[in-house]
């Protein structure tokens, strides 16, 4: 079926989530992952796409395929899980990346939360490219809660320094609600994930205000500028540049990890996936004494909603699935045709 979207202003087809996940994994295989970290990427880069997660999507797959041929990334790791104390899981993900290593480590992950209370996954040696919230909302869809943080590469300018050292280091965060979707926020720690200021430059667009400086450390509402030399700022000034600090620490002090700023991928043209380190802690709500926690997150929901919230996080998300799931996920024409183009030579 082909039609005009209103949604993309360009023709576009319409594909069921299982026939995007099969493209995408045929264009990955064909790239040198193995069967099964082909599929698990797949899925994740498709459930972005469902779900209106543009800069996380299939914007994604060339950089995907750039990283993979440069040799800097491991298609075909093998992530080893190492179950090292009652309510902590270590992966290393063997230089692969971070979602197949996330795979391996989430039953044991899941089993000690239960039986602790709590429980910690720290994922080393991984790279992730890719948006947060698909690592934490299964966990909500079972009645835990779930946090998990990752760093990135250096792009992002600490509040108070001249010059870059932070990744676009992102926290997301899910917790059951009684009636209803999870409850879910995922947000980078910058004014902007870097993919919105990539997506913003090849349209030709102009930033607002306050996003990112030049290479001379200028403000500047030059996508480009950002992108060549410059670098972005983190949200809220002090308070932000604390997250992603945070994040930094989390992700690559206590994993083994790399900081942002560690990796140098110089030697491998066309890498472009950060090579880092992610943490996920797990709570089994039951264990807080409180009355049934997914009907206390949806009492919290009801009275946000009535002092005027419009908007929850994650509500536009689920918004745009469920009007993937009507009518199919859609793809501009000229984009699902490199797509084909792409699993096939
Ligand atoms: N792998 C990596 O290293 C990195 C990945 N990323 C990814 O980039 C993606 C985009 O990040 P970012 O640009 O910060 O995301 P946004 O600023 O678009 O959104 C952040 C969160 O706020 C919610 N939200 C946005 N606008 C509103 C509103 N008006 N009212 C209520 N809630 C709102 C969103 O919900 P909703 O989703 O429903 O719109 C989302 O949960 C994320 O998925 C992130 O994981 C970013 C940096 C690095
Ligand atoms: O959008 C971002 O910011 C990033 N996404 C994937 C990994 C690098 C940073």
């Amino acid at each position: 079926m082909s039609a005009s979207s209103p949604l993309v202003e360009t023709p576009c087809e319409y594909l069921s989530l299982p026939a995007l996940v099969q493209l995408l994994q045929a264009i990955l295989q064909r790239h040198g992952c193995s069967a099964e970290v082909a599929r698990c990427l797949a899925q994740n880069c498709a459930v972005a796409e469902r779900d209106g997660s543009h800069s996380h999507g299939i914007f994604r797959i060339p950089g995907y395929i750039s990283t993979l041929d440069s040799g800097w990334v491991d298609g075909r790791a093998l992530p080893v899980v190492e179950d090292v104390a009652p309510a902590f899981v270590r992966v290393d993900a063997a230089n692969g990346f971070a979602q197949p290593a996330l795979a391996v480590g989430r039953e044991l992950l899941v089993r000690k939360a239960r039986a602790a209370g709590i429980a910690v996954l720290a994922i080393r040696n991984s790279h992730h490219f890719a948006a947060l919230w698909p690592d934490v909302e299964p966990f909500a869809e079972e009645g835990l809660v779930a946090l998990s943080v990752v760093n990135s590469m250096t792009c992002v300018v600490p509040h108070g320094a001249d010059r870059p050292l932070f990744g676009t280091n992102p926290i997301a965060f899910a917790a059951p609600q009684a009636k209803g979707q999870p409850i879910v926020f995922d947000l980078a720690t910058s004014t902007i994930a870097h993919g919105d200021v990539q997506i913003a430059a090849s349209k030709g667009e102009r930033l607002p205000p306050g996003i990112g400086v030049d290479s001379l450390g200028q403000p500047t509402q030059d996508p480009r500028a950002i992108l060549e030399g410059g670098a972005l700022l983190p949200f809220g000034g002090h308070k932000g540049s604390a997250l992603s600090m945070m994040v930094e620490l989390l992700c690559a002090g206590l994993t083994g990890g790399h900081f942002s700023f560690e990796f140098d991928w110089s030697n491998h043209p066309g890498a472009k996936t950060p090579w880092t380190g992610q943490l996920l802690i797990v709570i089994d709500p039951s264990k807080g004494g409180g009355q049934d926690f997914a009907e206390r997150s949806q009492e919290l929901v009801r009275q946000m909603h009535a002092v005027g919230l419009k908007r929850l996080p994650g509500e536009r998300r689920h918004w745009q699935r469920a009007r993937s799931q009507e009518r199919g996920i859609a793809i501009a024409c000229e984009r699902l045709e490199q797509l084909r183009a792409l699993a096939q030579g």
